[in-house]
């Protein structure tokens, strides 16, 4: 039966600095290459081998990918990135320090724009500091102003049907190293979070979630490798 791992990309500069990043390509800091090099080791001991690694154009997720397959002795795994495995794009909040937000607007609001399932930040102006249309990593693409974990799953589920479902359903175990929101769309999606549970799932830095699933993709068994740094997961499906 099919094995997935989902791995959040290691700490990144403004996971440390507390700032909204979405789709800012920031990179990693030394704690978060020493999470994504663990995260390969554990790869390793559970004997994990994917057929193909899929990732996001973001360099966090796409560095956390190689070293954690560098430090596990699997670097011929093919690698496919897409933006749809992107963070979910923060729109107006993008670059903003959280703490600072949560004073200004309230940590309510804060926490309706972070967490809520369907009520996305306010847009992105166009033409600032982070407009991500000049971008030619979306030459052509229709991209977002601001995303919900609802739409970003509208844009995560069709990529999931359509490049990974498939690859899982040949019975190939896979490997999915992208962003915390992105992820969550994906737990989402497996495990049938109801809208209003997906608030209570936090997926860690550069640990990886194990997943083992049927051919019709539904999970059977699920843990985090690294389980001192575990985050409750929801029941299974
Ligand atoms: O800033 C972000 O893009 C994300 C991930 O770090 O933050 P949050 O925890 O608010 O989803």
């Amino acid at each position: 039966m099919p094995r997935l791992i989902l791995l959040r990309h290691g700490q990144s500069q403004w996971n440390l600095e507390n700032r909204f990043t979405g789709w800012v390509d920031v990179d990693l800091t030394a704690e978060g290459e020493a999470q994504a090099r663990r995260g390969g080791e554990l790869i390793a001991q559970a004997g994990f081998k994917p057929a193909v690694m899929f990732t996001s154009v973001l360099k966090r997720a796409k560095r956390t990918g190689a070293l954690a397959l560098q430090s596990a002795g699997l670097t011929d795994v093919p690698v496919i990135e897409d933006w749809r495995l992107n963070e979910r794009h923060y729109g107006g909040l993008t670059g903003l320090n959280k703490a600072e937000t949560a004073e200004k607007h309230g940590e309510d609001q804060v926490k309706i724009w972070r967490r809520s399932y369907d009520v996305p930040p306010p847009p992105l102006a166009p033409g600032g500091e982070f407009d991500f249309n000049a971008d030619p990593r979306y030459a052509g693409k229709a991209i977002p102003d601001t995303e919900s974990l609802k739409t970003t799953l509208d844009r995560v589920e069709p990529y999931w049907d359509a490049e990974i479902a498939p690859r899982l359903k040949a019975g190939e175990d896979v490997l999915i190293a992208a962003h915390g929101n992105s992820l969550r769309a994906i737990v989402k999606l497996l495990f049938a979070v109801p809208d209003d549970q997906i608030v209570g799932v936090e997926i860690p830095t550069g640990n990886p979630l194990e997943i083992q699933l049927d051919l019709a993709l539904k999970p059977t068994a699920a843990r985090y490798l690294d389980a001192d740094r575990a985050e409750t997961l929801p029941t299974l499906p």
